[in-house]
């Protein structure tokens, strides 16, 4: 067995695993297929799996990359073992269905399919939006490694108008029959190859911190599915409070991302088994949600990377303040709310909706920074991490895409609205536990006679506001109203409005380049923007 803990170092070719010659080769007479596993961690209603098990041969394979691990990794500690945890569930899944489970390898992928490929081996994967390493990765194997990508997740990828009937297309998709095989028909070749998850967690010392953390895999998913199935009449109420949300939203987000279901399979067993109402309407709803965003990658790459509209390229590029960014990271702002989401994000690798929407808000609108910044420590730390979903977010909650409307969240309305009684605060900011209630909302207000009385010396204890909110507020507010008309010419651009892709459509877009652009002055000096200060409106 090859022992990758005293391997000298990653760049050295040893730690490409398996070598040439372990690799089962196909005869000229023998068909066989590698269904290279990414994301879609299950064998059930799994279309690369389905065309795998038609050929002669089937071996899964997950392969460990490099570049997803380590101190400079593209995922937490606590991500990585959640990953784990669903090869282990996948392994036991093909194990039950063919006898043997998933074979793993190590190495750059080009590198370890290009082996596949030379010892006879077709090679399918699933095609998947993916985030800015995964697209060049993915690239490299379709050139190099011959990869044949399956379409089978619902987007549409076979028309340039992506969004005319998606609705209905993806309705039909999610209401078809799953993709099935027979695993009494397959003959799976699947090998030791030495490398297993202890190998690889010892290896790279993978050390998860976060705290309670779901196990990944098929299995623990499914479970919960079916408990939030019975609890679902009681999903409206629980969306928008943090402390609520933990329990009463699905806990789905990190097995989808993974795709240790897929969606359809999630859609089809809530219309089955959970009662028909408004919680069932607001979920299905939201995992129609799950693939617009999807769509949204799969369409512009740029999401990644580059303001939806080219006017808000770079914006707020000249704030940039380290001390901002990091007070922000690790929930010392002096706004307890955000405090205490950002340390719950770090900690626990997850938040509800709108935690992450108020804390993407903050950190754009009133600290004033770059969003991918932001974005990416987001990206880091959720278990659920999805690129199509978050850059995406990002971009929306930020006000990226130029809609007349702009959405600022305040985060002391939040306190009150959300946490009125300080259960979610005063477990993240335990500094603030002994503050009476009603000064959670903001701390630095409260008289010093009752910080005495309490024992909470604020600015001391805990930080004051790193900025202040009103003038902070309107800073940005006269920023984006002076950029606002030209944002709403841009949409104009097809390409732009395409990209953009809201609800309404192009015509939508050019509707408000007509209504708010700068042809549509009022004639003042301003180019008539004063009179959209309105739009401004507080979450
Ligand atoms: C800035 C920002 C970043 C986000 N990043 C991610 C991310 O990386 N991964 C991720 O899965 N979700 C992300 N979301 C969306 C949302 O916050 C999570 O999907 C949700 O909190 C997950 O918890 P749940 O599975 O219990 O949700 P539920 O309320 O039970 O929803 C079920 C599923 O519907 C989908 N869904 C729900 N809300 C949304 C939404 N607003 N947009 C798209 N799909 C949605 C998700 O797949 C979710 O798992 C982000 C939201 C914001 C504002």
């Amino acid at each position: 067995m090859i022992r990758l803990v005293h391997m000298p170092g990653l760049g050295s070719d040893d730690t490409l695993i398996p070598q040439g010659d372990a690799i089962p080769t196909l005869a000229d007479d023998e068909a066989g297929t590698v269904v290279w596993h990414r994301e879609h961690l299950r064998i059930r209603d799994q279309a690369a799996v389905a065309r795998a098990a038609s050929s002669e041969y089937m071996l899964p394979l997950f392969v460990f990359d490099p570049a997803f691990y380590g101190a400079e990794g593209l995922a937490c500690d606590s991500r990585v073992r959640f990953l784990h945890d669903c090869l282990t569930d996948l392994s036991d899944q093909y194990h039950t269905a063919t006898g043997r489970g998933l074979t793993y390898a190590h190495g750059d992928p080009v590198d370890v399919l290009g082996r596949f490929r030379e010892a006879g081996w077709d090679i399918v994967t699933m095609a998947v939006p993916t985030g800015r390493y995964g697209r060049q990765r993915d690239r490299r194997v379709r050139d190099q490694c011959d990869v044949t990508f399956i379409d089978g997740d619902g987007l549409v990828r076979d028309r340039v108008e992506t969004r005319e009937g998606w609705q209905d297309d993806v309705s039909a998709w999610f209401a078809a029959d799953q993709y099935d095989w027979d695993p009494g028909t397959v003959s799976s070749r699947s090998f030791d190859t030495g490398v297993d998850i202890g190998t690889i967690e010892d290896h790279y010392d993978i050390t998860p911190s976060k705290s309670a953390v779901p196990r990944g895999g098929t299995g623990p998913a499914h479970e919960r599915l079916s408990a939030f199935a019975e609890r679902l009449d009681d999903y409206p109420g629980n969306i928008s409070a943090p402390t609520d949300a933990r329990d009463g939203t699905s806990g789905l987000s990190p097995y989808l991302a993974f795709g240790c279901l897929s969606v359809r399979q999630v859609i089809q067993y809530i219309n089955e088994y959970a009662p028909d109402g408004r919680g069932k309407e607001m979920f299905i709803s939201r995992l129609f949600w799950n693939k617009h965003y999807e769509q949204k990658l799969e369409d512009w790459a740029g999401w990644l990377d580059t303001a939806v509209n080219p006017v808000f390229e770079g914006f707020n590029a000249e704030q940039y303040d380290p001390d901002l960014v990091a007070a922000w990271k690790h929930g010392r702002t002096g706004f307890p709310m955000v405090d205490a989401s950002m340390r719950c994000l770090k900690e626990m690798g997850w938040l509800n909706f709108r935690m992450r929407a108020m804390c993407a808000s903050v950190y754009y609108h009133l600290l004033q920074q770059p969003w991918r910044i932001g974005a990416d420590w987001f990206y880091h730390h959720l278990i659920d991490a999805s690129a199509a979903i978050n850059y995406t977010q990002w971009q929306s909650q930020c006000g990226l895409i130029g809609k007349p409307a702009l959405r600022l969240y305040n985060p002391r309305k939040q306190v009150r609205d959300q946490d009125p009684d300080g259960e979610f605060i005063r477990r993240w900011v335990p500094e603030l536990e002994a503050l009476p209630d009603e000064y959670l909302d903001r701390p630095e207000g409260t008289p010093v006679h009752v910080q005495a009385s309490c024992g909470v010396d604020i600015g001391e204890d805990y930080p004051r506001p790193v900025v202040d909110y009103d003038v902070a507020r309107q800073a940005f507010r006269r920023r984006y109203e002076a950029v606002r008309a030209d944002a709403a010419d841009a949409l104009s651009d097809s390409t732009i409005a395409r990209r953009a892709s809201f609800s309404g459509g192009r015509e939508a877009a050019a509707r408000i380049a007509a209504e708010h652009g700068t042809d549509a002055s009022t004639g003042a000096e301003d180019g008539g923007t004063q009179t959209s200060l309105g739009s401004f409106s507080d979450e």
